[in-house]
């Protein structure tokens, strides 16, 4: 650590030396007694005595302005963050400075500084002070009508308000310091650090308000001589402190040359290079000062050697930021003990300005500075922004903004709201400078709402400690260990009475209320122990105080998250219960699905035995009977060839081919359709009708059983209608042999001639036909037509217009059969010519196709029986070939003729 009288000869690296100035005083008074502190401080120890605040409660003779009350003693606890306004006044054109020479100007080297450009005829003003809180912003008048057409629709004016004060132009640097810098002081004096940050536009007047000049000085040279003028003051008096406070000072800069990333610059004397750990400044001298003049020298040499450079809006605008702390600590030195109990730091940044190119006119590396200043700027106030969004909604994660720049880093805990901070937003009310302060106030007045709650800086001093103990906190207690203060408090303590001291210990550890609950008089009084000793004493309770706050703050933590896991793990468990529940019923489900399976196993085996009995042969049938008890029987023969699918196709078409009129009495059978199902009736009466089963269907697919059952009538008149057609009753027959089957109509038809379709497949394993014989059953007299059944070597493929001509037809009709393309099997009968000629009872009739399909109880069955993989809808084509294996049976077929067994008849 360097003397302060070998730093008052410091070498200004960047800008020269300016004339050394005696700063003015706001009064005689005052400037005699500065310099009788001059005097006093020359020949005082380096330690200064004591800081009064009662001192600096008392109304301030520079100012008319009430006392400043320190922030902490504010009755609202969460105090807002204060935001304070300054207007620089219209006409404090910045003068243009004479270029610095030499080689520390180097941001001015070979220019001269140039004179910043005052716009002529511009003499309003965007910015008017409404009151002690309020401004109210207006757009200047638009230039060109046509910008005023297009500013037409646009806020005129803005009323920006709750400003913890607004200085207007007028204001006076005291005044500023009275209300700004003073109740700061008596925080730092309180052993409470702060943060003092000035923003603004460039040449808005953040330097002057912070530093001002000898004629007119700032924040940091007023405070600085409060605080020595209060500290040689006391030491005069007799006080009943006896830890003197030690002052430090360490000033550097942040700033980016040439654009090469960001630098940090001890400005105090013989100042290096630096670089930043965390929240710490490598290498940064702490000059400890003890008098006003050490100190304001020690400013000035900093302040010259700070980054400046003129540009076309400030012909000293600075281009770093500049940041000087001062510390004030305090020590015990009784009985020997060095012993800190605990320091402040007050912290004033005078940020560079934002700039905007057009109006600073910067090129090259100035512009590269813009940039960097820009950007500090820009990520200053994402902090704060930041930091309000996470303090109006706390699920808002702090977003790590301070990371972006050095500047942020080192203020980590101001802009994270652990310490409090104070802001000073300098603006310019000129119409040119609209722009520059409408964005300013826009982006910095919601910054007021930012709430200070949960402090984590507070450094005690014995006055404080003593009325307020719950409030202390040490101010790095964060990097001390709770045995090392144990430890301190032994030291320190070695002549106090032990009992007293454990009683004390056991208060602070056990119950925090016990603590502030003891009166400080009252242990003055029952101990022997000095103040100072007492003071050191509760000095260190408050550090453990601190720690087991942490602890059980930390205790708090855990539990809390304890019980959310174990909400959690309730859930979890819950959710397991309930599916173990669900996996029973399901073994449940699965069993008697088992027990089904094999019941159906069972009875699969069952059918299988079937196997070994010789399938019968084909039989297919048609029967029309009418209620004269008239017969018309048709049997289709099997075929000597029918193992095969081929055969059965031929059949099939051999069967189209044999549908034909049956006349039978006076029932007149115009036609009658097995493919398809289509019969038509000439006459009224009762008719019963047994549709045969149609094997043809059963050559391609042998699982397949009794596929379908259609039947739909209609009159063929022109004014009948379906229902003249009565469905009086059904049945279906099965033969115990299993070779034929039939299902039976039994129709009315009252009126009119009328048509009907009607179909049953009952789909056999091929195995054979047999010959067909046709047969008229009548009651009256047996007439029976035996026909051999016809192919006219059609087959399925077959889509032209079958001719069916049936010699042996006892009515000797022919009928033309047309394939339907689409379905191949279902056939349009028509009657040819002859057939008028020979029948003249017969109608032309109009066959439409069936609308309405059923699927009987039969066919449902077997697909129970045999799962998915028998699909009736399926076209034909489309379903597997049957077995050619003549001799064995399907389990479909087994299953079917189980079925049609147990139909009842
Ligand atoms: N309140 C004021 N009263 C009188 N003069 C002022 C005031 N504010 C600023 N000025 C003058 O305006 C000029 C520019 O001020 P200053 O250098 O402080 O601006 P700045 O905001 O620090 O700019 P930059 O960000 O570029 O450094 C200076 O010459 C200063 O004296």
């Amino acid at each position: 650590m360097t003397s302060p009288r070998s730093t008052t000869t410091c070498t200004a690296r960047r800008n020269p030396p300016r004339r050394a100035r005696e700063p003015p005083s706001s009064s005689s008074s005052s400037s005699s007694s500065t310099v009788a502190v001059a005097g006093a401080a020359a020949a005082a120890p380096t330690q200064i005595a004591p800081f009064p605040l009662d001192d600096l409660l008392l109304p301030s003779s520079s100012s008319s302005f009430p006392p400043p009350q320190p922030y902490s003693n504010t009755s609202d606890a969460s105090l807002n963050l204060r935001v304070f306004l300054r207007v620089r006044p219209l006409d404090a054109a910045p003068r243009p400075r004479r270029n610095p020479s030499g080689a520390d100007s180097k941001l001015l080297r070979g220019r001269s500084a140039p004179r910043p450009k005052v716009a002529k005829g511009k003499s309003g003003v965007c910015l008017i002070v409404n009151s002690a809180s309020s401004v109210t912003l207006s757009a200047p008048p638009p230039l060109s009508s046509t910008s005023a057409l297009l500013d037409s629709k646009r806020i005129k004016s803005e009323v920006y308000n709750g400003f913890s004060f607004v200085f207007p132009p007028e204001s006076r640097q005291p005044e500023v310091f009275d209300r700004v810098m003073d109740p700061l002081l008596v925080d730092f004096m309180s052993g409470k650090s702060s943060l003092l940050v000035a923003m603004g536009p460039t040449g808005s007047g953040k330097t002057h308000t912070m530093f001002g000049c000898p004629r007119d000085p700032g924040m940091v040279p007023l405070a600085l001589k409060k605080i020595f003028s209060y500290a040689v003051g006391n030491a005069a008096r007799t006080t009943d402190d006896n830890f003197p406070r030690t002052y430090y000072i360490s000033m550097f800069e942040i700033y980016s040359e040439r654009g090469k990333g960001e630098r940090i610059l001890d400005l105090c004397p013989d100042g290096v290079d630096l670089s930043i750990h965390q929240l710490t400044i490598k290498g940064l001298r702490e000059v400890m000062i003890s008098t006003l003049a050490e100190a304001e020298s020690l400013v000035a040499c900093g302040m010259l050697k700070r980054t400046t450079a003129a540009t076309n809006a400030n012909s000293q605008s600075s281009r770093s930021q500049c940041i000087i702390n001062i510390r004030c600590d305090r020590k015990s030195l009784l009985d020997g003990n060095d012993l800190s109990l605990g320091s402040a730091v007050l912290t004033i940044a005078d940020l560079a300005g934002a700039e905007r190119e057009k109006k600073t006119g910067n090129q090259g590396s100035r512009l590269l500075e813009s940039n960097f200043i820009n950007n500090t700027s820009m990520v200053f106030g994402l902090c704060l922004r930041s930091l309000l969004e996470h303090q109006k909604n706390p699920r808002k994660p702090l977003q790590k903004h301070f990371k972006n720049s050095l500047l942020t880093r080192y203020l980590r805990d101001y802009l994270e709201g652990r310490k409090r901070m104070t802001l000073i937003l300098t603006v310019k009310p000129g119409e040119d400078d609209y722009l520059d302060t409408s964005f300013l106030l826009r982006k910095a007045s919601p910054y007021m709402k930012i709430k200070y709650s949960n402090l984590d800086d507070f450094s005690g001093l014995s006055s404080q400690k003593r009325s307020n103990l719950t409030l202390i906190c040490p101010e790095n207690f964060k990097r001390r260990k709770l045995n090392d203060l144990e430890l301190a408090v032994e030291n320190c303590d070695a002549s106090a009475n032990e009992d007293s001291r454990e009683s004390k210990r056991d208060i602070v550890v056990d119950d925090s209320e016990k603590l502030q609950e003891i009166e400080p008089s009252q242990v003055l009084n029952s101990s022997s122990e000095s103040l100072a000793t007492l003071d050191s004493k509760v000095g260190h309770y408050d550090d453990l105080y601190a720690q087991l706050q942490r602890v059980t703050r930390n205790e708090m933590i855990m539990r809390n998250f304890a019980k959310a896991l174990w909400q959690v793990l309730k859930q979890y468990k819950q959710k397991l219960l309930e599916s173990e529940g669900a996996i029973e019923i399901l073994k449940e489900t699965i069993g008697k699905k088992d027990n089904e399976i094999m019941e159906l196993q069972k009875k699969l085996e069952e059918l299988s035995s079937y196997s070994s009995c010789q399938m019968p042969l084909f039989v297919e049938e048609f029967s029309c009977r009418v209620d004269d008890q008239s017969t018309c029987h048709a049997t289709r023969p099997q075929t000597a060839n029918s193992d095969t699918a081929d055969s059965v196709a031929s059949s099939d078409s051999r069967w189209q081919n044999n549908v034909e009129p049956i006349e039978q009495g006076s029932k007149n059978v115009l036609s009658r359709d097995y493919g398809g199902k289509n019969i038509e009736f000439g006459e009224s009466g009762v008719w019963e009708i047994s549709c045969p089963v149609d094997l043809t269907e059963s050559a391609n697919d042998p699982l397949i059983g009794s596929e379908e059952t259609c039947v739909e009538a209609e009159g063929v008149a022109s004014n009948d209608t379906a229902s003249d057609l009565h469905q009086i009753g059904h049945k279906e027959e099965v033969n115990n042999s299993n070779t034929d089957c039939s299902y039976s109509l039994v129709l009315e038809s009252p009126k009119h001639p009328a048509k009907v379709q009607c179909s049953e497949r009952l789909l056999y394993e091929p195995h054979g036909y047999q010959e067909i014989n046709q047969e008229h059953n009548d009651s009256k007299g047996l007439k029976s037509a035996q026909s051999e059944s016809m192919c006219n070597g059609s087959s399925k493929g077959n889509k032209g217009p079958i001719l069916a001509n049936d010699s042996k037809r006892p009515l000797g009709s022919d009928v033309l059969l047309n394939e339907d393309p689409e379905t191949k099997n279902e056939f349009q009968v028509k009657e040819l010519p002859e057939r008028e000629k020979h029948d003249s009872t017969s109608k032309p009739c109009n066959v439409k196709k069936s609308k309405r399909r059923l699927l009987p109880a039969s066919t449902m069955l077997l697909k129970e029986f045999t799962g998915p993989d028998i699909d009736t809808d399926k076209p034909k084509q489309e379903r597997p070939k049957a077995s050619a294996e003549g001799t064995g049976r399907s389990n479909g077929s087994i299953s079917l003729i189980r079925l049609l067994n147990a139909l009842p008849k």
